[in-house]
């Protein structure tokens, strides 16, 4: 099992072991003693599973507050999908800055993403299946969200514009600024 961290280094990508033989593979794809040796030692309490039917369908830029906040170790089951954390912890020397990669079904990876960021993902292929565990539930009330586009964070979202599918709620979230100004997550 390989672990890597990325320019902003809480948030990691993992490289589970895949055992391949005639019959399809074998995978580990979370093991609290492994992941644990990498700093990823949470206490995940909900799977989410999520899919998009169309490329091009944005989910985000999202997050839950305190004492909700999620940490989040996300999987692509099938197909891909252009993955962002933005940096929203208030007092960090990266406060507003992302990190991004593809995860796709086919090179297995996964990404973790620490409490304090928000998170989005951009599906590159239809029929993309997501799975993440959180380590808190689901608390609507604490629910924050940045708009994608949001031209301070300047995200290099790999679409045109005009070809983003957004739920509502994502494409009047609030822009990154009105969250600056609000109490640290
Ligand atoms: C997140 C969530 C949602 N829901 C219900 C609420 C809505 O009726 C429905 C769809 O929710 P939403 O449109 O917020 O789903 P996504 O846009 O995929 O949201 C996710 O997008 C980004 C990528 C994330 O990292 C978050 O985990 C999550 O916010 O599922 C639940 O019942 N439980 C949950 O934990």
């Amino acid at each position: 099992m390989k672990f890597e961290s990325l320019e902003i280094p809480e948030v990691k990508l993992i490289f589970p072991k895949k055992f391949e033989d005639d019959r399809g593979f074998f995978s580990e794809t979370y093991n609290r003693v492994t992941y644990e040796k990498a700093g990823i030692n949470q206490t995940f309490v909900q799977d989410n599973h999520s899919l998009s039917r169309d490329a091009g369908v944005l989910r985000g830029l999202h997050f839950q507050r305190p004492p909700f906040a999620q940490d989040k170790l996300v999987s692509v089951l099938r197909g891909k999908i252009y993955d962002v954390a933005v940096d929203i912890r208030a007092g960090s020397p990266s406060f507003g800055k992302w990190v991004s990669t593809i995860i796709s079904a086919s090179d297995w990876k996964q990404i973790y993403i620490p409490k304090g960021f928000a998170h989005g993902f951009l599906t590159l292929e239809p029929d993309t299946e997501v799975t993440y565990k959180v380590s808190n539930p689901y608390a609507p009330e604490t629910e924050g969200a940045i708009l994608w586009n949001d031209p301070t964070l300047d995200i290099d979202w790999p679409i045109d514009e005009s070809l983003i599918i957004l739920s509502q709620k994502d494409a009047n979230a609030p822009p990154f600024n009105d969250y600056a100004n609000t109490p640290a997550l």
